[in-house]
Order: structure tokens, then C-alpha cells, then sequence
């Protein structure tokens, strides 16, 4: 005899219901909220959760259990557990066979099990991430200029939502790396997620009532996910990919220096990918601020509107009460398909010693829960989930991501072939029309790079594998010298980009490299008119035989605002 399991997902309101069914037992009705499930008995206690299971395997075997007792059935049965899930309302026949109504399926969770039930089973389970619906969630980046104070102002953020400790004793927290804290710069984005209560204010044209409006406060929680970027022109790469997680960006300006070049790029970036633009003049408690200054500049460059201009100090924390709120109201909230198959975007990935390649994605469409299977739209290649959770601020097991949110996932990638930035990641046997995913970074400076004992190349090899998992920006391309034997040709987005991969190669893989000097890639044009990209000199001995007629240099169309007076 085997069970036949119905798996009905029903996320309207971010619920599942399963019923078990077999015709000489009596029912069990399950539900499940976030990664908390709960057996309704409805033979034995009508309308009352009998018990609380933090995994589907341990939910299993507990129906199992019950079947066992009642119908007296012997061990091999649990052998003949059969699983099927389904979406949707697709196979209603499940519950018209059962003698469960199938009006008791749509209730409201709440009104099944008590909301202090509830709330012990998700005590147990951690963070409950299905008390944030799409509406509950906001996305978006801090960007500007260098040293305009956007890690500074994610710390404040961090303070003030409880995410960390006031004063932790390590300002700019999210610049994790070694490089970053030695340079006091940010090279890589940084997500992480905060809770923030918010009593938004509403008013409301009351027709019926004597009162033309009616204005109601309702405290919410919100789940805020901030991603910080760098500054730096060579590591725009990150910002762009960034953007991609979010619906809104905040966009400082320093209250002194005013609209820089890097203000430009971000504005225009955050712009083309129709973001909400929040412009926050920040370091307004320096000597030489002038916020009217900055508002000019940004009304004549930007045509923002000086009203929506926050004026905010990330250094002693004046103005920032205004900064959230303003995420909430006017960041719009993501707007994927709950009940549509699961589409994740792969945002970044690092490599792990322990758990092998961890990804940080941005969940697009769908539900994703721990230990359900998945595909990659690039490779086709499936994993099953090991681990999935947010980072709150440090990696924080939730056992489940749903629509709008950001978080990471384990699959037990190993390389980076495998975590392809930008890619889609569905469930198995669905078919999904692929995300846009990001475009290819441009590479500016191409540099030989060596083992510097050549024995070590195989080492390097690895230390390089493991680095580009978290810097996709990076090209590289296998090449040997006769003086420096066989090595890697990588391609950066500029001179300190690549000044900062080889630091990193040297802290954090133990990598001692020998670089050649830094070139741009050439365009050769022969008589026969054939043309040739060259990013290593060493290549135009191989085709001394064709005499040259021109030759191509990589050129910038710059544009340089001055200030009028
Ligand atoms: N006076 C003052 N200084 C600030 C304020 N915000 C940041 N700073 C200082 O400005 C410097 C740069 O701040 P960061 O937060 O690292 O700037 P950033 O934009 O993250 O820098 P990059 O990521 O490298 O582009 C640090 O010395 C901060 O202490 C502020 O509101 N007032």
C-alpha cells in the first residue's frame, strides 16, 4: 500500500496546505508558514494544530507515524511514501475525494492555529520571512561619487535598524575584505538585510463620513535589503550588477564637493534602469557644506527637485530618521510573480572552503525552500539546496526566500564555470524564459600574471579560480612566455582594479605573482585587410610576415562640467 501525498501551494497569501489521503485512515490536513509546518489532526481534534515540524522529512514521518497507529501498518510503508507536488489549484480531485471541505483550505492560517502557536513554531524555525510579502519588502543600493560617504551611511543604517551593534568598533562594516579596510575603499558590493518597523501614515477621502479625510497610522515591519557599492570608476561593474537586485537607489552627494563624475555615471545608471532616485545630500555637518549649492547642481543636471532632496550627515547621524521612511514610501515594492515557477537572479558568488561556492541571489519570481531542486538556465547543470538564508548582516539560515527577497543559497557549486553571474536558476523540470541577467564587462587593461616560482601554477591556477568566483569582472586566458614560462593573461576594468586583484590574490589565496606591464588592447589592420585585437605585444611577432597599415588605440569621449564661476 503506498500514501499519496498532495502538495498544493497556495501563496496568495504565503501559505502552503497539504492533505494526505488515504481512504482507511483519517486525514491529515498540513500547513506550512515559511519553513514552520503543522499537522491539523482532523480526525482526532478538529480545528486544533496537533504539532509543529521544521522540515518536510520530519512533517513525513510523522504522518507516517499517525497512519501507522491507525491503521496499524508495519514498517515497509514508509518505504512506499510517495511525494507528488503540485502548484496551483490544478488538482482539485485531491480534496473533493477527501472529506474535508474545501472551504476549510482557505482559511487564513491564523484562523486554524493560533497566532501564539504560530508564533512558537517560528521562534523554533528562526526568522519568518512569509510575514514579507512582496509590499513588505524594499530593495535598493546606496550610490556615489568616492568618498561620499556610502559605507559610513550603511553602518548608520545598520545602527538604526538593530542589524548591528552601535558603535561595533569597526566603522564602514560592510568593507569586509583586507584590501578595503588597508585602502578605505569598497572594491566589492555588499548586501544585507535589516528589519524596520514603520507606522506609515495614511489619509483618505471618507465620502460616507461627515469628515472629508481619515487619517489612520498602521505600524508595519518592513525587510529592507541595502546593497552598498563602491565608488571608484573601475569597480562600476558591481554598481551595474547591483541595480539589477533593486527597485530604488540612494544617491549621495557630498555637501561640500558637490556632483562629481562618479554622481553622473550612477545617476545615468540608476536612471536607464528606471530606479527610483532618492538624492541625499550627505556631510552636512562639514564647515564647508553648502546643501543650496548641491540642490542647484542637482536640479540643473538631473532636474531633480530640491523638495526631494534629503539633507543628511552618515558622520554624526543628523537627518538620517528621514532616510528610511523615504525608502518605504517611495521606492516601489518588487513586483514578481508569487505564484509564478521560481526564476532567481545569480548576483554574486564567493567561494567557501567548507560549503564550497556560496551564491547570493535575488529571488524574481516563485518560492525557493531548502532542499528542493534546482537548474542553472546557463548549464543546464541541477543542484539540490543545501542551505538558503539571508545575510543578516552575516550568513542567516531562513530555509526559504520568497518573491522580492535577496538572500543566499549552497548548492555545492565548486567553480565558477558553475556560478555564472547573471544567470537564471529555476526549479528542475520547469521551463522559465531567462532573466536578461547582466551585460559582459569591457576590459580596459590587460596584464600578463605569473607564478613567480613556476612550479606554482597549478596553485595559481586554483587561487585565480577561486578569486574570479567573486570577481567575474576579471577575464583570463591561459599564455606562455619564454621568460616567464606558462602563466594567465587577464583583461580588468582599470589600472587599480587591477592593482587590487593581485593584493587580493597575494592576502587572501597566498598567490606570489610576477605581472607584465599593463597594455590596453590594440586594433592592427594589415594590407590584406585583415585586422587583429592585440592584447599581448608578444603576439605581433607571430605575423611580422604582413606589413601594417594602421593601427587603433582605445580613445575616451569625455565630457567636463566646470563649475561657472
Ligand atoms: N564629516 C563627515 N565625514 C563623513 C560623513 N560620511 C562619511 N564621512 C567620511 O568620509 C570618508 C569616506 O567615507 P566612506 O563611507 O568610506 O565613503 P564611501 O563612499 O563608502 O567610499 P568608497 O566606497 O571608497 O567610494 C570617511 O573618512 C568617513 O568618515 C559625514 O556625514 N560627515
Amino acid at each position: 500500500m503506498s500514501i499519496r501525498v498532495g502538495l498544493e501551494t497556495y501563496t496568495s497569501d504565503w501559505r502552503c496546505w497539504m492533505c494526505f489521503l488515504n481512504p482507511t485512515v483519517p486525514q491529515h490536513l498540513c500547513f506550512v508558514a515559511g519553513n514552520v509546518m503543522a499537522v491539523l489532526s482532523i480526525f482526532h481534534k478538529p480545528g486544533k494544530a496537533t504539532a509543529f515540524f521544521r522540515s518536510s522529512a520530519n512533517l513525513l514521518s510523522h504522518i507516517v507515524h499517525l497512519q501507522r497507529k491507525h491503521a496499524g501498518i508495519t514498517d515497509p510503508f514508509f518505504k512506499d511514501l510517495e511525494v507528488i507536488s503540485r502548484q496551483g489549484w490544478r488538482n482539485l480531485e485531491f480534496w473533493t475525494k477527501s472529506s474535508i471541505s474545501p472551504s476549510i483550505l482557505l482559511r487564513p492560517y491564523s484562523s486554524i492555529a493560533s497566532p501564539a502557536q504560530v508564533s512558537e513554531a517560528i521562534k523554533e524555525g528562526g526568522i519568518d520571512l512569509t510575514q514579507y510579502p512582496p509590499e513588505r519588502i524594499r530593495n535598493f543600493s546606496i550610490i556615489a561619487h568616492v568618498d561620499h560617504g556610502k559605507s559610513t551611511m550603511a553602518d548608520r543604517l545598520l545602527e538604526l535598524t538593530g542589524t548591528i551593534k552601535k558603535g561595533h568598533g569597526q566603522p564602514q562594516y560592510l568593507d569586509k575584505l583586507q584590501v578595503e579596510r588597508e585602502r578605505g575603499i569598497t572594491v566589492k558590493a555588499q548586501t544585507v538585510t535589516m528589519f524596520y518597523n514603520y507606522a506609515k501614515h495614511s489619509s483618505k477621502l471618507d465620502t460616507s463620513a461627515a469628515i472629508d479625510t481619515v487619517r489612520s497610522t498602521e505600524e508595519c515591519k518592513y525587510l529592507l535589503n541595502l546593497i552598498d557599492t563602491p565608488g571608484h570608476v573601475d569597480f562600476s561593474y558591481e554598481v551595474s550588477r547591483s541595480l539589477a537586485a533593486c527597485q530604488g537607489v540612494l544617491l549621495l552627494v557630498d555637501a561640500s564637493q558637490g556632483v562629481q563624475a562618479q554622481t553622473v555615471a550612477n545617476f545615468y545608471l540608476a536612471f536607464e534602469a528606471d530606479l527610483v532616485i532618492i538624492p541625499v545630500i550627505n556631510k552636512i555637518d562639514q564647515p564647508n557644506a553648502n546643501p543650496e549649492n548641491v540642490k542647484n547642481q542637482l536640479k540643473n543636471m538631473f532636474d531633480i527637485d530640491p523638495q526631494d532632496v534629503l539633507l543628511a550627515s552618515a558622520k554624526t547621524g543628523m537627518g538620517l530618521s528621514a532616510v528610511l521612511p523615504a525608502v518605504i514610501d517611495r521606492i516601489r515594492y518588487p513586483n514578481g510573480g508569487a505564484l509564478s515557477p521560481l526564476r532567481m537572479l545569480l548576483l554574486d558568488s564567493y567561494y567557501d572552503e567548507y560549503k564550497g561556492v556560496i551564491c547570493h541571489v535575488a529571488i524574481v519570481d516563485g518560492a525557493l525552500k531548502k532542499g528542493e531542486k534546482i537548474a542553472s538556465a546557463a548549464t543546464g547543470q541541477s543542484y539540490e539546496v543545501m542551505d538558503v538564508g539571508i545575510l543578516h548582516p552575516e550568513l542567516t539560515p531562513t530555509n526559504l526566500l520568497l518573491t522580492g527577497q535577496v538572500g543566499y543559497i549552497v548548492t555545492g557549486m565548486r567553480s565558477t564555470q558553475e556560478a555564472r553571474i547573471g544567470d537564471t536558476l529555476h526549479h528542475i523540470r520547469t521551463v522559465v524564459e531567462p532573466l536578461p541577467g547582466f551585460k559582459p564587462a569591457k576590459h580596459m587593461v590587460f596584464a600578463g600574471v605569473y607564478p613567480a616560482d613556476g612550479s606554482d601554477y597549478d596553485a595559481l591556477s586554483h587561487a585565480i579560480e577561486r578569486l574570479t568566483c567573486n570577481d567575474a569582472s576579471v577575464s583570463v586566458a591561459r599564455e606562455s612566455s619564454g621568460a616567464l614560462g606558462i602563466g594567465f593573461r587577464c583583461g580588468f576594468l582599470g589600472l587599480l582594479h587591477m592593482d587590487v586583484f593581485l593584493q587580493r590574490l597575494e592576502q587572501e589565496h597566498g598567490a606570489h605573482v610576477i605581472t607584465t606591464s599593463p597594455t590596453v588592447p590594440y586594433i592592427f589592420e594589415y594590407e590584406d585587410g585583415s585586422k587583429i585585437q592585440v592584447q599581448n605585444p608578444a603576439i605581433l611577432s607571430s605575423t611580422s610576415g604582413k606589413r601594417l597599415v594602421t593601427c587603433w588605440e582605445p580613445t575616451v569621449i569625455a565630457t567636463i562640467i566646470t563649475p561657472n564661476t
